[in-house]
């Protein structure tokens, strides 16, 4: 294994998979830390963690662990993926994090570029925007469990890290790798080894990445990834043939626990297309009124594509949580999720579409399924996975995919259309 990565949820761990596979690394997502040693021929292992959202001290806990496991597959060069929109909190978990991993590995500068211009976000002096929005306006200021208030990404970092953090400027990536690097090497010396790296397209990633060749970590959104397997390209270290795909006949169902814009676009247009949806009140849900044999049983029945979401906007979110709590609410959602996914896929489903990121990881979890193959994509950061030889399945990030996402994906993953 060359390039040693880990994601800090499932559906962005997916994304980061989708990246290195259009750019010819062989890559497997792993759901947690494995137990035994990997397949030699990965090139990429992408260690899928549920780290975005706990406490600071157990995200820096699995994250050692998954380092561990990395270096001990031989791995060069480590990445660590954390989301387009930098979700976290003054507590964490990104700057933690990347603390303890720069520290393990002796690592000065780091990059920090959630950039991902296919998608929306770019970095420019320094702040993050999604599309023409700053990431405070874009939806993201009401994200359920890290609202994002601040689109200087310098100042976020800061809160959460107990290192110096610098900025590259957009002039200075323009201005080439060497350029880049130069600057990056600078801020350490001067005692802000993390730093901001400015992106607005594909070609400053590219130019990044090309900067960040020898150096032992890297972080940022899938983007930052697109750079890193021509290092090992030019090395002569890449076998090719990156992808292998096989659809998947059978039931399908969808499963969403986001409340981002984007995916509650797509349950708008799934119910306007008269396709069968299942809307989980979280207050139903709570007082023990809706079950996940209800929902199951709801979903066997159906024919089309069933959707089951608990998806709502701002204020019913906001609701929810002042009566219930953020997080056990938070909690029985993702649970009641994941024994409706498990009972599903018991019940014969083989298709299984999932949105959110928090959402997806409790999904794969409760599946308790170990080694995901990365298939082509289907949106812009969404990949085709397959587990096993009875699987597959769509992790949907909130925020991406465009309004006919869910049809298009279970299209795509019964092989009834092609890849983009
Ligand atoms: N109706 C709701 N009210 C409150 N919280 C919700 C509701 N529906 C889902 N949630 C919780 O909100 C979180 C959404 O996060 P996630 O699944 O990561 O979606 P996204 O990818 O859009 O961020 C999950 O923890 C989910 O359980
Ligand atoms: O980088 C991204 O935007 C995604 O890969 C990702 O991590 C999204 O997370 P969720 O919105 O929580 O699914």
């Amino acid at each position: 294994m060359l390039l040693g990565c880990i994601g800090d949820d499932f559906t962005g761990s997916s994304d980061l998979g989708n990246t290195l596979v259009k750019a010819g690394m062989r890559t497997v997502q792993y759901c947690g830390v494995p137990q035994s040693p990997a397949d030699p021929a990965v090139e990429a292992g992408v260690v899928a963690l549920k780290s975005r959202s706990v406490p600071a001290a157990e995200a820096v806990a699995l994250s050692l662990r998954a380092l561990d496991w990395l270096r001990a597959q031989g791995c060069r060069q480590f990445l660590f993926k954390y989301c387009s929109t930098f979700d976290s909190t003054p507590a964490g978990n990104i700057g933690p994090v990347a603390d303890a991993l720069a520290k393990a590995l002796g690592a000065a500068p780091v990059i920090f570029c959630p950039a991902f211009p296919a998608a929306g976000r770019t970095v420019f002096q320094g702040h993050l925007f999604v599309a023409d929005r700053l990431l405070n306006e874009s939806g993201m200021e009401a994200h359920p469990l890290t609202p994002m208030s601040d689109p200087d990404l310098r100042r976020c970092l800061a809160a959460q890290s107990g290192n110096g953090v610098g900025h590259l400027p957009a002039a200075q990536v323009w201005a080439g790798p060497q350029a880049a690097r130069d600057r990056m090497m600078a801020e350490a010396h001067a005692g802000r080894p993390f730093v901001i790296a400015d992106a607005i397209r594909d070609e400053d990633l590219m130019t990044l990445g090309r900067a960040a060749a020898d150096l032992p970590l890297i972080t940022g959104g899938s983007g930052i990834a697109l750079g890193l397997p021509d290092n090992f390209r030019r090395q002569g270290l890449l076998a090719g043939n990156a992808e292998s795909w096989r659809p998947q006949p059978g039931r399908s169902a969808v499963l969403s626990g986001s409340c981002s814009r984007a995916t509650r676009g797509q349950v708008a247009r799934h119910l306007a297309n008269a396709q069968p949806a299942l809307e989980v009140l979280a207050d139903r849900v709570m007082t023990g009124e809706m079950t996940e044999d209800m929902a199951v049983g709801w979903a066997l029945s159906q024919d089309g594509l069933p959707l089951i979401y608990s998806s709502a906007d701002p204020a019913a979110v906001s609701a929810a949580q002042a009566r219930f709590g953020r997080d056990p609410l938070a909690h029985r959602l993702e649970e009641f999720f994941a024994e409706t996914a498990r009972r599903l896929v018991a019940g014969g489903v083989t298709r299984l579409i999932t949105a959110g990121g928090e959402t997806s990881g409790a999904v794969v979890e409760g599946l308790s399924l170990g080694r995901l193959e990365i298939g082509p994509e289907i949106a812009a950061g969404v990949p085709a996975i397959r587990s096993g030889n009875d699987l597959v399945l769509a992790l949907k990030s909130g925020n991406f995919g465009d309004e006919d996402f869910f049809a298009r994906a279970d299209a795509l993953l019964a092989g009834r259309e092609r890849t983009a």
